[in-house]
């Protein structure tokens, strides 16, 4: 553990933010995406938003050590963040992408699931029904810049976005690993993997709770490109600029043709699904599960 400003932070979690060792890195970084000495960051704690307004593009950075782990805080943080995005006229494009080293998002967080009241576990499905399809129904070009791991919730993430740049690298596996914990994907996210991936691969990859590596992932059509971890975000930006030739009216409606009959089976059904997250994860079998998966990922850390 480090001592930071008098809070304990575990040093792998400093490490992963990033601060300490890509501070000369991000300079480079912003100067290649065009941010100027002028143009601000904004976000907030767990969601840095980083604008280039020139370009109508914001680079949008996921940053809740140790593991981006979808908390009800992050979840809400990053709706408001694509809301204020998506309502702003200057912008026309994301990137969506992890502050962390080597975790884009590790899905869910599971302390959000275990033990728990029958409440708290509404009010959060409905945040994680809000994301989707506040991300997957975007008028925003979206592109995922996957720059590490992607279990679980943090692949419907990626597939909620209209494009993937997926890095080379074999810790940054991507899938539907929920049925190795004990637990079902919900029916939109299984909609979204066959949408992408077709009915066969998906139903595979839904069952056997597939983690792909880098280039299967690209051979089963789950990513769009692969490359080398350090031109993740600058290959995003290039499919970016690919996708924003595109009259922005044209694309989006056809965005909304492609998209809005899937997202409106769980619009129309919302509370329904709701109640159905709620009765399956208050299961005594389900809570067991996910508390002894839990407990594994913490002795190994
Ligand atoms: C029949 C009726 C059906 C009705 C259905 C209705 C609704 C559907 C019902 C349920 C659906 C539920 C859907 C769930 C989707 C999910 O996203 S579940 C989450 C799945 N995620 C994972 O399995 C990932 C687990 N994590 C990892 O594999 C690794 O952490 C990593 C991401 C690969 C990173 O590895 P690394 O070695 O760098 O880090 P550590 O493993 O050491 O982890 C550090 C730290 O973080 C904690 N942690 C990791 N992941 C999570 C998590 N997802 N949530 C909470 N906490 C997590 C880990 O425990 C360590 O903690 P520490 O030891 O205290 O530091």
């Amino acid at each position: 553990m480090a001592l930071m400003a008098g809070l304990r932070v575990p040093a792998r979690a400093l490490l992963r933010s990033g601060c300490w060792l890509r501070g000369a890195a991000l300079a480079g970084a912003e100067a290649a995406a065009g941010l100027g000495a002028g143009v601000r960051r904004f976000g907030s704690q767990r969601v840095l938003v980083e604008p280039d307004p020139a370009a109508g593009v914001a680079v949008v950075k996921l940053k809740s050590p140790p593991v981006n782990s979808l908390s009800l805080e992050l979840l809400t943080e990053l709706v408001i963040s694509l809301e204020k995005l998506d309502n702003d006229k200057t912008f026309r494009g994301i990137v969506l992408t992890s502050d962390l080293c080597g975790v884009f998002s590790a899905g869910l967080d599971l302390t959000e699931l275990c033990g728990r009241s029958p409440a708290h576990y509404a009010e959060y499905w409905r945040a994680l029904q809000e994301l989707w399809l506040r991300l997957y129904l975007s008028g925003l070009v979206s592109v995922a810049a996957v720059n590490g791991a992607s279990p679980a919730g943090g692949c419907l993430l990626c597939l909620s976005c209209d494009y993937r740049v997926l890095a080379d690298s074999p810790s940054c596996v991507i899938g539907p690993n929920e049925t190795r914990l004990g637990i079902v994907a919900p029916f939109w996210f299984k909609d979204c993997m066959v949408n992408t991936v077709g009915h066969r691969a998906a139903e595979q990859a839904l069952q056997l709770g597939t983690l792909f590596p880098p280039a299967e992932a690209l051979r089963v059509g789950l990513v769009d490109q692969v490359v080398p971890e350090d031109q993740v975000q600058s290959t995003a930006l290039a499919a970016m600029a690919r996708w924003l030739a595109i009259p922005d009216h044209a694309r989006q409606l056809t965005k909304s043709m492609m998209r809005k009959p899937t997202a409106d089976r769980l619009a129309k059904h919302r509370e329904a699904d709701v109640q159905s997250f709620v009765s399956f994860v208050s299961r005594d079998s389900i809570q067991k599960a996910l508390q002894t998966y839990l407990e594994k990922l913490k002795q190994k850390g």
